[in-house]
């Protein structure tokens, strides 16, 4: 059961590729939201599959998200809202993160694999290879209608995905009008990581 004074998070989900960096890193600094990354909670021998181009499986899954989960948990903890990275492909996965101690609400970066491919294919530096996308939207299931999120469209420049997830998902209330907020940090391309 939430409450309205119970911690937030926004787990910034979707397929490898979509953005979940890049827009999870913009609405972080927008909302002053400390950030976690997914893929820092892979034990070593998950990154090391995804390397050699075999998809994880719900048991690889398993233990990673229970770690998400957990972090999330403890910054609620804490007293505070948090914005997290994650796949988060399954229903029965964000189920898990739905067990964290805070309001987990869910940004779906949702686009086409042509799209979001050829972004793949032009990144550098990532471990995630491109042949991994298709499994990766064979596995992914779509926030149903019952699930507390909105899905986007990321054709769109990611401060605009920002400003839309902040008002479809009401994130603003309570806080400083936008005059008042510090401006976001330029957009960088190294990701920010943390871990408690
Ligand atoms: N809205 C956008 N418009 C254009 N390019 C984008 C947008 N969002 C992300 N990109 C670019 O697409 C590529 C993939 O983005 P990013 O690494 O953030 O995705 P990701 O979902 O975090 O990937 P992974 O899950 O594999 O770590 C990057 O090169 C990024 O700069
Ligand atoms: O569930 C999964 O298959 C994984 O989380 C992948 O999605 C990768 O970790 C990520 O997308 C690459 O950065």
């Amino acid at each position: 059961m939430t409450t309205s004074a119970e911690p937030t998070c926004v787990v910034v989900m979707g397929v490898s590729g979509s953005g979940k960096s890049t827009v999870a890193g913009a609405l972080a600094d927008r909302l002053a939201w400390p950030m976690a990354e997914a893929d820092e909670f892979h034990p070593a021998a998950n990154i090391a599959k995804m390397s050699a181009g075999t998809p994880l499986t719900d048991a690889d899954r398993a233990p990673w998200l229970a770690a998400i989960r957990d972090w999330i948990t403890d910054r609620a903890a804490a007293g505070e809202s948090t914005v997290v990275t994650c796949s988060a492909l399954k229903r029965a996965y964000r189920d898990v993160l739905r067990e964290a101690g805070a309001r987990v609400r869910f940004l779906h970066l949702r686009g086409a694999a042509e799209v979001i491919g050829e972004r793949m294919r032009h990144r550098s530096g990532h471990f995630m290879p491109p042949s991994l996308l298709r499994s990766q939207f064979d596995t992914l299931e779509a926030l149903r209608s019952d699930e507390d999120g909105v899905a986007v469209d990321v054709t769109r420049a990611p401060e605009v995905i920002v400003e839309e997830a902040v008002t479809r998902l009401g994130l603003d209330a309570g806080r400083p009008p936008a005059s008042r907020v510090p401006p976001r940090a330029p957009h960088s391309e190294t990701p920010r990581k943390q871990r408690s």
